[in-house]
Formats: C-alpha cells, sequence, structure tokens
C-alpha cells in the first residue's frame, strides 16, 4: 500500500495541477499563473549580500550551494508560480571555450570572435562537464521547491548569443554580428548552428535534471529585418524546439522573441512553442490575433510601472488580465525587473493578479 507520505513525496508540478504547467497546456485558468523574468537578482537585499560574499558572477552560477540559494530567495518571498534557475545565458559561450567576464556595472565582456577564422578556435561541441555544476543546481532547486510550484530552465536563443559572442558585449544594434550576417552569410549560419546543437544539448540537460519548462531569450533580434529574423532568430529557436522535442516529446518551451512587433504572427507560425513572451512594447491586442488561441501568452506589465508601484501597478496588471485573461496566459513582465524596485512591489503585483478570480 501506497502511504500518504509517499503520495507526497511523488507529487510533482505535473500531478499537483501546477497553473503554470497548466497554462502551457492551453488552459485559460479564472487566476493564471505569475513569475518574473529576472526575479532573482540586485534588486533583493538578500541577492547583493550573497552576491557580495561570492568571487564573480559565473562563481555563482557555478557553485551550486550558492546558485540554489539564489534561485530560491525570491519564492521564499514572494507567492510565485514558477522559480527560473540561476544562471546565464553566457554560459552557453563559455562551455564552448570563450572567454566570459562580467564587469561590475558595465555587463558582460567576451574576446570578441570577428570572423570564420577565429571560430575554429571554439569547440566542436559544447562541453557539458563544465555545465555541470548548473545541472546540479537544477537538481538541488527541484528537490527544495513545493510541488506546486514548476523549475524553469532556459538558454539564450542563438541570434542573442551570437551578437554577444561577436561583438563581445551587448548594445549598438548588435553591429558586428549583423555585418558579418551579411559579409560571411555562411560563417555566420555555422556560428548560429553550432549555437543550436549546443543550446538543444543544454536546455535538454536541464530537463533531465528536473527543470519542468525551458524558455529560450532572444533579446536582439526585434531589431532584424523581417528576412533576417525568419533566418537568424525564428528558424534557429525552431530547430532547438524540433531537436528538444525529438529527445523530450511534449517538452514545454516558452519562447521569448523580444521586440518581434508585426514580426509575431510569422514567428508564430514558425516556432512551435507552448508560450510565446510579449516584451513591453508590444500590442497585446495584435499579439491575441498573431499568435493561435491555443498557444499561452506570457507578459507584459512594465518593468518600470513595477518600480512605481502603486496604482500604476495594479493598473498595468489589470490592463494584462483584461486582455489576455480569456486565453491562456502566463503574468511577467515585458522584460527583467530592474534594479531599482522595491520588492514590496512584487508582492503587490502577484496579489493583484491572484485577486483575478
Ligand atoms: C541578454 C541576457 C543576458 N542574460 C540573460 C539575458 C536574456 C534576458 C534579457 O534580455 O535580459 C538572461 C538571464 N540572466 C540572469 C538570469 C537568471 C534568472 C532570472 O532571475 O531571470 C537570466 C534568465 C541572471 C543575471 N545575469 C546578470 C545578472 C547581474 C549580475 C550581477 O549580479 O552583477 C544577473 C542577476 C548579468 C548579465 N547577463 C547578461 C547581461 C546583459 C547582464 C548584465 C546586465 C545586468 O547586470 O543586469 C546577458
Amino acid at each position: 500500500m501506497v502511504s500518504p507520505a509517499n503520495n507526497l513525496a511523488t507529487l510533482t508540478p505535473e500531478t499537483s495541477g501546477s497553473r503554470f504547467l497548466k497554462a502551457l497546456s492551453g488552459e485559460t485558468q479564472a487566476v493564471p499563473p505569475v513569475w518574473l523574468m529576472r526575479q532573482a537578482g540586485r534588486y533583493l537585499p538578500e541577492y547583493r549580500e550573497l552576491r557580495a560574499q561570492a568571487g564573480g558572477f559565473l562563481d555563482l552560477c557555478y557553485t551550486p550551494d550558492l546558485a540554489t540559494e539564489v534561485t530560491l530567495q525570491p519564492i521564499r518571498r514572494f507567492d510565485l508560480d514558477a522559480a527560473i534557475l540561476f544562471s546565464d545565458i553566457l554560459v552557453v559561450p563559455h562551455a564552448l571555450g570563450q572567454e566570459v567576464r562580467f564587469v561590475e556595472g558595465e555587463g558582460p565582456r567576451l574576446d570578441p570572435l570577428a570572423s570564420r577564422a577565429e571560430f575554429a578556435t571554439l569547440k566542436p561541441e559544447i562541453d557539458l562537464g563544465m555545465l555541470a555544476p548548473v545541472y546540479e543546481t537544477v537538481a538541488r532547486v527541484r528537490a527544495e521547491l513545493d510541488p506546486s510550484k514548476a523549475l524553469i530552465g532556459f538558454c539564450g536563443a542563438p541570434y542573442t548569443v551570437a551578437t554577444y559572442m561577436v561583438g563581445g558585449r551587448g548594445g549598438e544594434e548588435q553591429a558586428p554580428a549583423r555585418k558579418l550576417a551579411y559579409s560571411d552569410p555562411a560563417a555566420f549560419q555555422a556560428l548560429i548552428d553550432l549555437l543550436v546543437e549546443a543550446s538543444a544539448a543544454h536546455l535538454l540537460a536541464q530537463l533531465e535534471a528536473g527543470a519542468n519548462a525551458v524558455q529560450i531569450f532572444d533579446s536582439w533580434s526585434g531589431d532584424l529585418p523581417p528576412a533576417e529574423f525568419m533566418t537568424w532568430s525564428a528558424a534557429p529557436i525552431a530547430a532547438i524546439c524540433a531537436r528538444v522535442r525529438a529527445k523530450r516529446p511534449g517538452a514545454k518551451i516558452l519562447a521569448f522573441p523580444r521586440g518581434a512587433g508585426a514580426k509575431l504572427k510569422a514567428f508564430a507560425e514558425a516556432v512551435p512553442a507552448d508560450a510565446i513572451g510579449l516584451a513591453t512594447a508590444e500590442d497585446r491586442r495584435a499579439a491575441r490575433e498573431a499568435v493561435p488561441a491555443h498557444v499561452a501568452l506570457q507578459g507584459n506589465v512594465d518593468p518600470i510601472a513595477l518600480t512605481v508601484g502603486g496604482s500604476a501597478l495594479d493598473a498595468a496588471v489589470d490592463g494584462v488580465l483584461a486582455d489576455l485573461g480569456d486565453r491562456p496566459l502566463i503574468v511577467n513582465l515585458g522584460h527583467g525587473v530592474r534594479q531599482e524596485t522595491p520588492p514590496e512591489h512584487v508582492a503587490q503585483m502577484v496579489a493583484r493578479v491572484r485577486r483575478a478570480g
């Protein structure tokens, strides 16, 4: 006979009716799930304290004790429906052999790989052994997390990761990567192909370790013209979905093509994601038309409204619920939590979503 204690131990987000996973299965819910991109991080005093004790940012990502703690910090404070693994999209180039540094106050810096010849210095495939501490973190978080809460793994989309690898940093409309894509498309395609394989392997390892879903962050492809957007953003993301589902049929995948705008419809046709994330400036009425009704939409409260709180934040949350509450929905921000955000405003946002029912 199975004891009640054993029953409890075998509960998982899949069996415990997780709001987050229900939305990814296409369910419309009176109270939709809520989590926030960058919900762990510098706006939390407990993160800043732990960050000061760790060496560099990558040391924090590669130390399971610390990364587990940081992943769980926002879950201890707020009634969020999902935790997101504490890591970074740039661990993939790191595990491909590229030097990656995080410069305090400036963001990530990589030794730029500007040409086909320089790509040859990369490993032919991702060194998953280097990322073993990340997968150990996934397993530890999953073991500590309440069964009603989902754990999200992630990677960067190939185009976004390639812009950092080629340019050595973000910003500036990703000109170095785009120049290379125009001047030597075959070389750029080879880099994208390498990243498709590496990212799929990294996502599969996270799912294997216990992640319940994975999100693919494409932060920079919104700037691309429509044809290049399909080639460098949508097609590689679709290829990752195919590789992940070939090994794990039914794997839950969220895609966040930040700034897709009018290209959202073509993206949704090309990419078989279970949810599509909307950036802050995205028109929700247009997104409803662009994305098939069984695909969940995620978003898109303005992170700046979250910094302000009060009635402005309530109105921003209510707007999302009013526009998207009649379809599968995951309430989130349109981009990450900003550093100056008062933590109480996150509690306010979660409470506002909960009272929807
Ligand atoms: C482009 C990108 C990166 N990283 C990421 C993206 C895609 C999403 C987006 O557009 O924001 C994704 C990311 N980065 C981080 C997470 C962890 C999970 C989470 O809480 O969302 C996730 C999902 C932690 C992080 N990644 C980083 C921090 C700050 C590091 C610190 O503590 O100093 C955190 C918490 C560093 C990072 N990493 C990156 C940048 C540009 C920066 C510097 C910006 C900044 O400092 O806020 C690359």
